[in-house]
């Protein structure tokens, strides 16, 4: 963990290229621990590609970039195992079980089987589906595995791109009470949605992101 005071992610004039197209153009933001921070903003403003780079997935080309004080451009393999991204692809093994999917997660951080079965209980996947492949999951279902997964290995940042997208109304409500949980136990979270009254109601505050930039 981070010390209690330094912010959990810090960006100063962040730019990220891909494919020769800056995705972000000088972002600047800090968020600390125990924050739900929402990234608001039109399609294309950036929001994947901040969270992409917080996660130590997308390099950082100029500015200053920090997660859990260690830099951005020398130390994504450090940072990476303690953050959780949820991206447009849920990052479950399509040949494990539910079950197995959450557990694998969870063994990395050394959880019992009883913290693994609650991460399920929590986002409705233990019953029935604990079972079931995850090749044969709907979209929803498998963005609750995920999220399940994210549970059971605590990760320290969550980075939710989305996170409510083809997740039913009881879904939705689960997530936010994972949320907001999750925040109460000392997890960081940044998290994009356009479902905005949703959203903001969860956040603890919320921030513009334009054309690769944060508002000020
Ligand atoms: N693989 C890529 N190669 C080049 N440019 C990309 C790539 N992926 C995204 N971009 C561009 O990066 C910019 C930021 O995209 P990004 O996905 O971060 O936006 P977003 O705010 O998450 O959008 P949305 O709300 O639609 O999910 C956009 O202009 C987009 O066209």
């Amino acid at each position: 963990m981070s010390a209690p005071t330094s912010p959990v992610v810090e960006l100063r004039d962040a730019v990220a290229v891909l494919g020769g197209f800056p995705v972000l153009a000088g972002a600047t933001l800090t968020v600390d621990r125990g924050e739900i921070v929402l990234l608001h903003g039109p399609n294309g403003a950036g929001k994947t590609s901040l969270l992409r780079l917080c996660a130590g997935l997308l390099p950082l080309e100029r500015g200053e970039g920090r997660v859990f004080g260690l830099d951005l451009a020398s130390h994504q393999v450090a940072i990476r195992p303690r953050v959780g991204l949820l991206g447009h692809h849920n990052g479950l093994y399509r040949d494990l079980t539910v079950a197995q999917n959450v557990r694998f997660w969870g063994a990395t951080v050394g959880a019992t089987d009883d913290e693994v079965d609650a991460a399920m209980e929590r986002l409705g996947v233990r019953g029935r589906l604990a079972d079931v492949g995850v090749a044969r999951l709907s979209a929803g279902q498998k963005r609750r595995t995920a999220l399940a997964c994210l549970v059971a290995r605590r990760a320290e940042l969550w980075l939710l791109d989305e996170p409510h997208a083809g997740l039913d109304a009881a879904g939705r409500d689960e997530l936010d009470a994972t949320l907001r949980e999750a925040a109460a136990a000392g997890a960081t979270i940044v998290v994009s949605s356009h479902e905005l009254e949703r959203a903001a109601a969860l956040a603890t505050r919320q921030v513009d992101v334009v054309g690769g930039q944060v508002a000020a």
